[in-house]
């Protein structure tokens, strides 16, 4: 099994740090989603993951290996970094024919990735006629031009159409099902709550949180329960006599916090109230980052000194 390993890494761009000593690792069998803020380190670390950068110190490598030392590469590891990257002037076909080659990765793989990602039937046009949703997904095709245990992908589903998103989630969830080693990094939060089952969370190059992905939201966001009864105000009166923290909206639903349906649909089924609605109102990805990543700012943002 291949996993990609981080340790103390440190990547030094004249006097600023884009990564700072990052320690984690990416394990074979899940989708791994790699996350943060603009600016925060996740392309400089995949590029140091991929050797296209040195480490100013500590090491990244894929089994155990940095990636200058794997013996043909392309089949050990499959990045798309840069949708930009293949030339324009050759076909999709040609362009992926030369990656084989390099990698003497049989040519009929090149007609089943394009098969795979969508492309076949344009598969004999110029790069440069592509549309940015296109180019990601020839990125994607090279990435698994050699059926390679690791699969590293910065924002795959940038440019793609619905049906595009649909169709990179369900592949992620695929190859981490066949066993093999995915780190995707995204700022799509809704599109990484469906994909991904571990996260790596970066903040200006420091590894904030490294969790699977329920257990990072259950630790940040406080369960809720949405409730509607033909009687707000005597389950008004229930709940706040039961200690509980609630809100009516305008709508006549209340909101619970800190509570389970369970022990609400008990409660209101003991007391004679008829429930109308209940449901729980589970933490978003979404919500679970911004806090975080508020709380990072708070943390780190030096406060401003007081005018004289
Ligand atoms: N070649 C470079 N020379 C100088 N600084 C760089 C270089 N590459 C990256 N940086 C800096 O390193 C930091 C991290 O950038 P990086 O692109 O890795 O972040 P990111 O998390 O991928 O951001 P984004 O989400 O915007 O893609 C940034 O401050 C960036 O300006």
């Amino acid at each position: 099994m291949t996993s990609i390993d981080v340790q103390d890494l440190t990547k030094e761009y004249g006097t600023g740090r884009a990564v700072d000593r990052l320690t984690f690792q990416v394990l074979p069998g899940r989708v791994t989603g790699f996350l943060g803020p603009n600016g925060a380190g996740k392309s400089t670390t995949m590029r140091l993951v991929l050797g296209l950068d040195r480490p100013t110190s500590g090491t990244a490598t894929v089994g155990g290996r940095p990636y200058a030392a794997l013996h043909e590469p392309l089949r050990q590891v499959g990045a798309l970094l840069d949708a930009r990257a293949a030339h324009g002037s050759r076909t999709a076909r040609a362009h992926l024919r030369a990656l084989a080659a390099s990698n003497r990765i049989p040519d009929r793989r090149v007609d089943e990735v394009l098969e795979e990602t969508g492309l076949a039937s344009v598969a004999r046009r110029r790069v440069k006629t592509y549309s940015l949703g296109m180019r990601q997904r020839l990125g994607i095709a090279a990435a698994l031009l050699g059926d390679p245990p690791v699969v590293l992908l910065d924002e795959p589903s940038n440019g793609l159409d619905p049906e595009g998103i649909i169709w990179i989630r369900e592949l992620l969830r695929r190859l981490a099902r066949e066993g093999r080693t995915v780190l995707v990094s995204s700022h799509l939060m809704n599109e990484t709550a469906s994909f991904a089952d571990q996260l790596v969370v970066l903040g200006r190059g420091r590894l904030l949180a490294d969790l699977p992905m329920r257990e990072f939201i259950d630790a940040r966001v406080q369960p809720r329960v949405r409730v509607r009864t033909s009687d707000g105000a005597v389950l008004g009166a229930l709940l706040a006599r039961h200690g509980y923290e609630a809100a009516e909206a305008e709508d006549g639903r209340w909101t619970v916090r800190h509570a389970r349906v369970a022990d609400i649909g008990r409660l209101a089924s003991d007391a004679g109230v008829s429930i109308l609605e209940l449901a729980a109102e589970e933490g978003t990805l979404e919500q679970a980052y911004l806090d975080l990543t508020a709380a990072e700012a708070e943390f780190t943002t030096p406060t401003q000194p007081q005018e004289a």
